[in-house]
């Protein structure tokens, strides 16, 4: 378990982090999504105690990272796959790691064989594709077989074999009890991927919320009703405070009601139905309309 309370970090005379409170659950792969510069690097860092808090707490299990004793066997953590030192081979960089740690050398091989790096073990990191890195920074979040994993764009680099390699670890990961924070811009992914999303942008949490109730919040998840009676149908939704647009002959689009209460107001007025269906956003859909306001560093208007 992740617990922040009130975390805040200032640099200058900025927050970049800014009052950030919310729980992550074991059993879960929470999303941390934001737009470029929200933050979401730096909230790991301070979780990791990497960086202190201006103000406020990250606690891992109840405790602060800097009080836990064999920190790689409780969390995990992958922030950035190039940290590593370019001599050393990755079973060099794992066997280090473990010793220091109080980890049997046996889960060194163990990871790597997970990761899929057992034929490049001894491969100097400095040699190492990207894609490769971040395999050996997924094997080094595993090495004391934590309950807690952090991860920071772990699919940047991998080729699609290894996107859904990730995808399915993330899952198994959370099937196992364990609590999962990943970060990433690949929306598509994080939809197949996430169980939970926290969203933020400048600092701010915009968002903490399960993913399915995400996409249903957003204005285009709508429901879809074809019938012979549009126009009735259309009344009797806008009579009940449903926005409702007509969409084709036969068919109306209904936002801002779940798709029972459609239904069901459709029944009570006695009208024929022979569709009625939900459109869902995506979460790419979703998430634009949330970061909306947020966008630091976007393109600017007339740019492609
Ligand atoms: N050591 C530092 N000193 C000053 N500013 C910093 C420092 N570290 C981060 N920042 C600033 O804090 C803001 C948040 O950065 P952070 O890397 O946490 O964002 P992010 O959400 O991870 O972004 P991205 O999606 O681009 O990786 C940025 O504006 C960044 O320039």
């Amino acid at each position: 378990m992740i617990s922040l309370k009130g975390l805040s970090k200032r640099y200058g005379d900025r927050f970049v982090v800014d009052d950030l409170s919310l729980e992550l659950k074991p059993g879960t792969v929470t999303g941390f999504l934001g737009p470029n510069g929200a933050g979401k690097s730096t909230t790991m860092r301070l979780v990791l105690g990497l960086d202190h808090p201006t103000s406020g707490t990250a606690l891992i299990g109840g405790r602060p990272y800097r009080e836990i004793r064999n920190p790689l066997r409780t969390v995990g953590a992958l922030l950035d796959a190039r940290a590593l030192h370019p001599g050393r081979s990755g079973y060099a960089h794992l066997a280090a790691l473990a010793s220091s740690n109080g980890i049997p050398r046996r889960r060194v091989a163990e990871v790597l064989e997970t990761v899929g790096m057992a034929g490049a073990a001894r491969k100097r990191a400095g040699t190492l594709s990207l894609g490769m890195s971040q395999r050996l920074g997924i094997a080094a979040a595993l090495l004391g077989d934590p309950e807690v994993l952090m991860f920071d764009e772990p699919v940047n680099g991998l080729d699609p074999d290894g996107v859904r390699w990730v995808r399915g670890l993330m899952r198994s990961l959370a099937a196992e009890g364990r609590t999962v924070f990943v970060s990433s811009h690949l929306m598509s992914e994080m939809q197949l991927t996430a169980d939970h999303l926290v969203v933020i942008g400048k600092g701010r949490l915009l968002m903490d919320a399960p993913l399915a109730e995400v996409i249903a919040g957003s204005s285009l998840t709508a429901v879809v009703v074809r019938t012979p009676h549009v126009r009735e149908l259309a009344a009797r939704l806008r009579a009940a405070g449903v926005e409702v647009a007509r969409h084709a002959e036969n068919e109306l689009v209904a936002t801002g009601a779940p798709i029972e209460r459609v239904g069901d107001l459709a029944h009570e007025a006695g009208i024929r139905l022979h569709e009625l269906r939900t459109r869902e956003a995506s979460l790419e859909q979703a998430y634009q309309e949330l970061t909306a306001d947020s966008v630091e560093y976007g393109a600017g208007k007339g740019q492609a």
